[in-house]
């Protein structure tokens, strides 16, 4: 796949790839995500989670569990992200850990930055719904913006550095600074809504006054029309694989040296 192509305009380190899954791709996902035993489900204060590939230990490492081959054989999405050449200098050349999110309608996450037991890149899939995913930056206190703190003290830009929608079946993958350096978050909203471009100009997020910046390539969903002409997408229940490649698992070695 020619990642080249997918660029994000404004960004050379994000890219935005529609339609990456097909219809009954998504929908096999869907059921299989819907089966699953309730104990697979991590439930958090605001949304529930499945960690597919193993958990992380304090200190980072994988204690790795295979994949499921619904991520590996049909969909074979985890051959397709290697094909995409993202992964090509990562430790495992290729993602080895999805953290699956479940989003109902009004649930999103807070800005956050992914850390450092990953390769930084991180190709998140999203199933069953349209959202916005915003990248926000941190700033320094006299830069004299409307800012907000976050967990650690930091203050970050309450506006957007970008935004792009996720339409469900696609693909957005994160890499660069915009994974090292600037945070992301989904807004608690049960919709979005947009101001229109004429064509021309960018489509915006009503009352964020951002655009949305992958509007040009947008795969035509019904998300495509509400963005561009302007109006209200409802929220359906999102689930989000978000995949990355945990550079250190353990081994014999450090489980035998674990303390
Ligand atoms: O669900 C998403 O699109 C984002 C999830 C995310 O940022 C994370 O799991 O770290
Ligand atoms: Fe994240």
């Amino acid at each position: 796949m020619d990642l080249a192509k997918y660029k994000i305009e404004k960004s050379d380190q994000v890219f935005y790839v529609p339609n990456f899954l097909t219809v009954d791709e998504e929908q096999y996902l869907i059921r299989k995500i819907q089966e699953s035993p309730r104990q697979n489900w991590k439930e958090l204060a605001n949304r529930r989670l499945q960690l597919w590939g193993g958990q992380l230990t304090a200190k980072n490492i994988l204690m790795a569990q295979p994949l499921p081959s619904f991520v590996t054989t049909y969909p074979d999405i985890i051959p397709r992200l290697q094909s995409t050449g993202v992964f090509k200098s990562s430790a495992h050349e290729a993602p080895n850990h999805i953290i699956m999110n479940e989003y109902l309608p009004g649930q999103g996450i807070m800005p956050h930055q992914d850390g450092p037991a990953y390769h930084p890149v991180v190709a998140t899939v999203s199933l069953g719904s349209h959202t916005v995913f915003h990248y926000y930056q941190y700033k320094t206190a006299d830069d004299n913006l409307e800012t907000s703190v976050n967990a650690n003290g930091r203050i970050i830009d309450t506006i957007p550095a970008l935004s792009v929608l996720l339409e469900p079946r696609s693909v957005v993958i994160t890499t660069g600074d915009f994974y090292k350096s600037y945070l992301h978050g989904i807004q608690e909203i049960t919709e979005d809504n947009f101001i229109g471009g004429d064509g021309v100009s960018a489509p915006m997020i009503a009352g964020l006054n951002v655009e949305i910046a992958n509007w040009k390539t947008l795969a035509g969903s019904e998300a495509k029309k509400v963005v561009l002409d302007g109006g209200a997408l409802e929220r359906r229940v999102r689930y989000s694989l978000t995949c990355r490649d945990v550079e250190n698992v353990a081994n014999l070695k450090t489980l035998l040296t674990r303390r």
